[in-house]
């Protein structure tokens, strides 16, 4: 009797050179994925070193300089991962920026920015993304990245709260959309991460608060109730949860895994 073995999925995850997507990637590789890692071209370094971290998983990867607020670029993305990979079974919309500044010293230019990368980029990756399932079929796992502002705004982060909060609108519209194509689409929350994004707000609101380095992050981890700052792991076993069978029938939720800051 001849045994046939299923071809490994695969995944494809933005913003992956650090913090809390290169978490994501090697979560996924572990997990038994083939895993597509993107960023944009000024990391594109610590892009390959973690493809070919994910290959000495005995996964295979691709490492893809695009820019997730370029729709050319964006669909060109996919289609590598594609052409590649094989196919597009799961796909992570981490990328993500954050400024830290009064709404009435936030230039319209600054606003488009920010929205161009955290809204447009995961609409564009969210679709980009559906259309290869839907052209490949099977279904498909699209995730987002959102964060506890999407339920409740940081004052000094207005245009990044409002991204998150208009990524949870977003993930709930795509949910009702793509359920006949069965792909299901959610978003993770998190709290407070220590990555360089963290780094960059603590600096930020130190400056306009008039603390010193490091105490924002301090201020505002009192605030979460299983007592540390979270780490890329802790993000990732949940993404591993919506990535995987286990999540078949949840659709179009976004989940604070934030060790207890806000509650929905
Ligand atoms: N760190 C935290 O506490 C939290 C983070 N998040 C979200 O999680 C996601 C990941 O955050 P972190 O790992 O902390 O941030 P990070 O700043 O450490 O990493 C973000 C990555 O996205 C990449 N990126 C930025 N713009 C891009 C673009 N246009 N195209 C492709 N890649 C781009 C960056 O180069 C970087 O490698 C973001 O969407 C962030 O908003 C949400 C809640 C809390
Ligand atoms: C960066 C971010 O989303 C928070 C809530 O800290």
């Amino acid at each position: 009797m001849s045994t046939t073995q299923e071809s490994p999925r695969v995944a494809l995850v933005t913003g992956a050179a650090q913090g809390i997507g290169k978490g994501i990637a090697l979560r996924l590789a572990a997990d038994g994925l083939d895993v597509a890692v993107n960023d944009i071209g000024a990391n594109g370094d610590q892009l390959k070193a973690l493809a070919e971290e994910i290959e000495s998983m005995g996964r295979r990867s691709t490492a893809i300089e695009a820019d997730v607020a370029d729709p050319a670029a964006v669909q060109t993305m996919v289609d590598r991962v594609a052409a590649d990979l094989g196919r597009l079974d799961v796909a992570v919309a981490n990328a993500g920026i954050a400024d830290v500044k009064p709404l009435l010293e936030t230039t319209p230019e600054e606003f488009d920015h920010l929205m161009s990368i955290n809204l447009r980029g995961v609409y564009l990756c969210y679709t980009a993304a559906a259309k290869q399932m839907i052209k490949q079929g099977g279904g498909g796992k699209i995730i987002g990245a959102a964060s506890i502002v999407a339920y409740r705004p940081f004052a000094l982060l207005g245009p990044y709260s409002a991204s998150k909060w208009a990524v949870r609108g977003l993930t709930q519209a795509a949910a009702m959309e793509w359920a006949q194509h069965n792909i299901t689409v959610n978003a993770y929350c998190p709290g407070i991460v220590g990555t360089a994004m963290w780094d960059h707000i603590d600096e930020e609101l130190a400056k306009h608060e008039g603390l010193r380095k490091g105490a924002a992050i301090e201020k505002h981890s009192e605030l979460i109730h299983l007592g540390r700052v979270s780490v890329p792991e802790d993000v990732a076993a949940f993404v591993s949860y919506l990535a995987s069978k286990d999540s078949d029938y949840m659709t179009g939720q976004s989940v604070m895994i934030d060790g207890g800051i806000q509650f929905s």
